[in-house]
């Protein structure tokens, strides 16, 4: 009986061994951590290959956002492979102008969002398929030391030889795939924390159409001011220029106003121009303390744009007290420098208080170990209430301040909200013909405000297969049409004073006649009545 179970231990240890040099010799293996984004670009790409149909073990969900991003084109949360299930495109159909077609397309829409699709990706387990002629082992794995599945999970794929190129290819391939389907959309990461511990790590949240730079209304030369200073400082040669002189290669903004002036979103525009993507890092966590910060930002790409939003409401508005601000002066030059003296007797209430502190902001954003080429941008509608340690050179380089619209601002606001754009046409209801002399007049009358008109809808959509055909009258129309929304815009500029309002109030108001500009200019006086009594009666309270 021992000589058996001797034998049998034996030939298992054989085996064992045999199976672990074929390992090592005749197969290549790739390791593939759910942490990483490459688990997301995989699963992506493996979930649309063919053996995914044909395979008898899968996991199927219809929201497996904890290891997928939570992509969407839609205002709804998708799950980050929107595009093939919920094919967005059919969204944009434009629904024939009765009411009853409405209807119809509505309720196509709803029972389309009932029935989710369900996505399939491969079982925990070992899969076999074939990869450009080659049999592909997959095994997804999960950690047996902890009781989460998802938070733990590996996927391993291996090929036969010794060369690994196949794989490489394979996740080439399904990185290809993922990116592709981005296109030219601006990519959202935020700082989230892990399921399991403490820990916290960018998950990919969103994936926005870029907003144009021209639809953010701003002085242009503020504008345009940022805008450049963020193309020098990505410049290669900048770069070259900072490590030369020893410089550390950072840059940050302070946008500043109050709220709805256009901050995030003129942030949004940049990183949209530039094809940046943007990190957004709440700081009012309770749970995200330096480590982790620290860990965060040492995460980031070489080129992205960090944002923190709202950083005065983020318990870093404490002041570091007089013998920090002291060192940044005498550290302006060395910016790394000037936290390694703070004083923490001098932070009493920090020392306690949970999440982020001040210190560990600053150690952050420009201590000695922290990250370069990011662009950082903090926004505020509290400039005075942050640290001067915070907004010295080096941590802020430029600082823009957003306000109350101009009267410039309120006309460009409003052509914005009206203007016809080549691509409304097939989905909005068309403007009627504007004689020249009645775009000439400065008194609009109600009749040639925009209005529905089926007809005109179909004959733009006739015009729209016929691409190749220049449309020189349509071109005439959309410019006659513009010219007469600047007259009403300028209208409406007269009526609602300047240095009163926001953008964002103004455009709330407007999107309230979306199609009705001229009841936007009756309304007017009325409206900016009403948000002054609002306000009084705030103030009052
Ligand atoms: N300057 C602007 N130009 C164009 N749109 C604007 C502008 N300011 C605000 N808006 C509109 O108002 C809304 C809010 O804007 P945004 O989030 O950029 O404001 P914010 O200043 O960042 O506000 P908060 O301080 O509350 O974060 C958006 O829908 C945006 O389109």
């Amino acid at each position: 009986m021992i000589g058996l179970a001797l034998f049998g231990a034996s030939i298992r240890y054989s085996i064992n061994q045999l199976t672990d040099l074929c390992k090592e010799y005749l197969v290549s293996t790739a390791e593939i951590r759910i942490e990483d984004e490459v688990f997301t670009y995989f699963m992506y790409w493996i979930s649309r290959q063919p053996h995914m149909k044909r395979t008898n073990r899968f996991i199927a969900g219809v929201r497996m956002s904890d290891y997928y991003d939570s992509d969407s084109d839609s205002e709804d949360e998708d799950d980050g492979f929107g595009d093939e299930f919920l094919d967005d495109e059919d969204d944009d159909e434009e629904p024939s102008s009765s009411s009853g077609s409405f209807d119809d397309y509505w309720a196509k829409i709803i029972s389309r969002d009932k029935y989710k699709e369900v996505r399939f990706t491969p079982a925990l387990g070992r899969h076999i398929f074939w990869y450009q002629g080659q049999p592909i082992m997959l095994e997804r794995r999960h950690q047996s030391d902890t009781a989460k599945l998802l938070a733990s999970e590996k996927v391993f794929l291996s090929c036969l030889g010794r060369n690994p190129a196949v794989l490489k290819k394979m996740l080439a391939d399904a990185q290809q795939a993922y990116v592709e389907r981005d296109g030219s959309r601006t990519i959202i990461y935020r700082g989230q924390r892990r399921w399991s511990g403490n820990s916290f790590y960018w998950v990919r949240c969103m994936a926005r159409a870029p907003r144009p730079l021209s639809t953010v209304v701003l002085d242009q030369e503020q504008k345009q001011a940022f805008v450049d200073d963020i193309k020098e400082y990505l410049h290669p040669r900048t770069r070259r220029w900072y490590s030369n002189r020893g410089i550390p290669y950072r840059r940050g903004y302070l946008l500043h106003g109050p709220p709805g002036t256009g901050k995030t979103s003129l942030c949004f525009a940049a990183a949209g121009m530039l094809g940046l993507k943007i990190y957004l890092l709440n700081l009012n966590s309770k749970a995200l303390d330096e480590d982790s910060l620290m860990s965060l930002f040492a995460d980031l790409p070489r080129r992205c744009i960090v944002l923190l939003e709202d950083v005065d409401t983020a318990g870093v508005t404490h002041s570091r007290g007089k013998t920090a601000t002291t060192n940044d002066v005498s550290n302006a030059d060395d910016p790394t420098k000037a936290d390694e003296t703070i004083d923490l007797d001098t932070l009493p209430d920090e020392a306690e208080k949970d999440g982020i502190t001040l210190s560990g902001l600053l150690n952050v954003i420009d201590g000695v170990a922290a990250s370069e080429g990011r662009i950082l941008v903090m926004t505020t509608n509290h400039e005075d209430k942050l640290d001067a340690a915070l907004l010295r050179p080096g941590r802020v380089d430029m600082s823009i301040t957003f306000g109350f619209t101009s009267r410039a601002d309120i006309e460009e606001l409003f052509s914005s909200i009206y203007i016809t754009m080549e691509r409304d046409l097939p989905r909005m209801p068309l403007a009627q013909p504007l004689s020249n002399s009645s775009a000439k007049s400065a008194s609009i009358s109600s009749d040639t405000v925009v209005v529905e008109k089926p007809e005109s809808i179909k004959e733009v959509n006739d015009k729209e297969k016929e691409e190749e055909r220049p449309n020189k009258e349509l071109q005439q129309r959309l410019e006659s049409l513009r010219a007469h929304i600047s007259l009403m815009a300028s209208e409406f500029a007269s009526i609602v004073p300047s240095g009163e309002f926001t953008a964002a109030e103004i455009q709330g108001y407007l999107l309230n006649h979306k199609d009705r500009p001229e009841k936007a200019i009756a309304g007017a006086e009325a409206w900016v009545q009403s948000v002054r009594e609002k306000r009084r009666a705030r103030e009052e309270n």
